[in-house]
């Protein structure tokens, strides 16, 4: 039997910033690593799937318990507001499918797999009370991962529409999370919010704000993933 190390959890963000702002949240954390995963769903799951075989993860466990997707993302109006938090209780790739004369098909529609991905749902349920306790505003419900910012109300809309309760948007939740299936591992999803989702208007979105709340939330992992 060979030394395996004592699991540890792994964090993919996608950008630097994102990634400092987790490490300065853990404060020292030892459990966890920080990777990038870059931008969108491809790269996040390359990224994923690539740290996941280099530490040779096997199906029976290895250097991993768990992925997490974390960064920051874009709220759903009278849901998520910019500097709130959204916790996954589902990834779904909202854009994974065909457009037809009916609307949109997803995947699912077309024969060809589930574009939703099941959490971790007690973990989450845990992060998200802990963050509720800590008096920070959270939304438990589905994160959509696009490959494409929304940029108009009709599309946010028709996103509303589809996937009921969802909080949040981002780019790479589904990629990871898929790359974590494929190697068995449980995944979360977090995202802290930058922006409405909607009319593109790059000039009202409030990084800082979000960069800060992601910190927050990341100071609250080492609780609840020891509780
Ligand atoms: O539209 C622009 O000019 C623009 C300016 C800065 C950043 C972007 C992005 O596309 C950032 C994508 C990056 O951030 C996440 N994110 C944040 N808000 C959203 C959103 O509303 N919809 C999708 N992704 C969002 C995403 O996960 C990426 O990592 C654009």
């Amino acid at each position: 039997m060979s030394y395996r190390p004592h699991p540890k959890i792994l964090i993919m963000t996608a950008v630097e910033a994102e990634q400092q702002a987790v490490l300065r949240g853990l404060g020292g954390y030892e459990g966890a690593e920080v990777r990038l995963a870059g931008v969108g769903p491809a790269s996040a799951a390359a990224a994923t799937a690539a740290v996941l075989a280099r530490a040779g993860q096997a199906a029976d466990g290895g250097a991993y318990s768990l992925v997490l997707s974390v960064g920051i993302g874009g709220g759903f109006a009278g849901i998520a507001s910019v500097g709130s938090l959204v916790v996954a209780s589902e990834i779904i790739a909202a854009d994974l499918g065909a457009e037809t004369p009916d609307g949109f098909a997803g995947v699912d529609e077309l024969g060809f797999g589930s574009p939703r991905i099941a959490v971790a749902d007690e973990l989450a349920a845990r992060w998200a009370d802990a963050l509720r306790e800590a008096e920070l505003p959270v939304h438990h419900g589905p994160i959509l991962t696009l490959s494409t910012v929304t940029g108009t109300a009709e599309t946010a809309q028709s996103l509303a529409e589809r996937y009921p309760g969802a909080g949040a948007e981002a780019m790479e939740g589904f990629g990871v999370a898929e790359a974590a299936r494929q190697f068995g591992i449980p995944v979360l999803e977090l995202r802290a919010i930058s922006n409405a989702i909607g009319p593109r208007q790059r000039d009202l979105w409030k990084i800082g704000d979000a960069l800060q709340a992601l910190e927050q939330a990341c100071a609250k992992l080492p609780e609840v993933l020891q509780s």
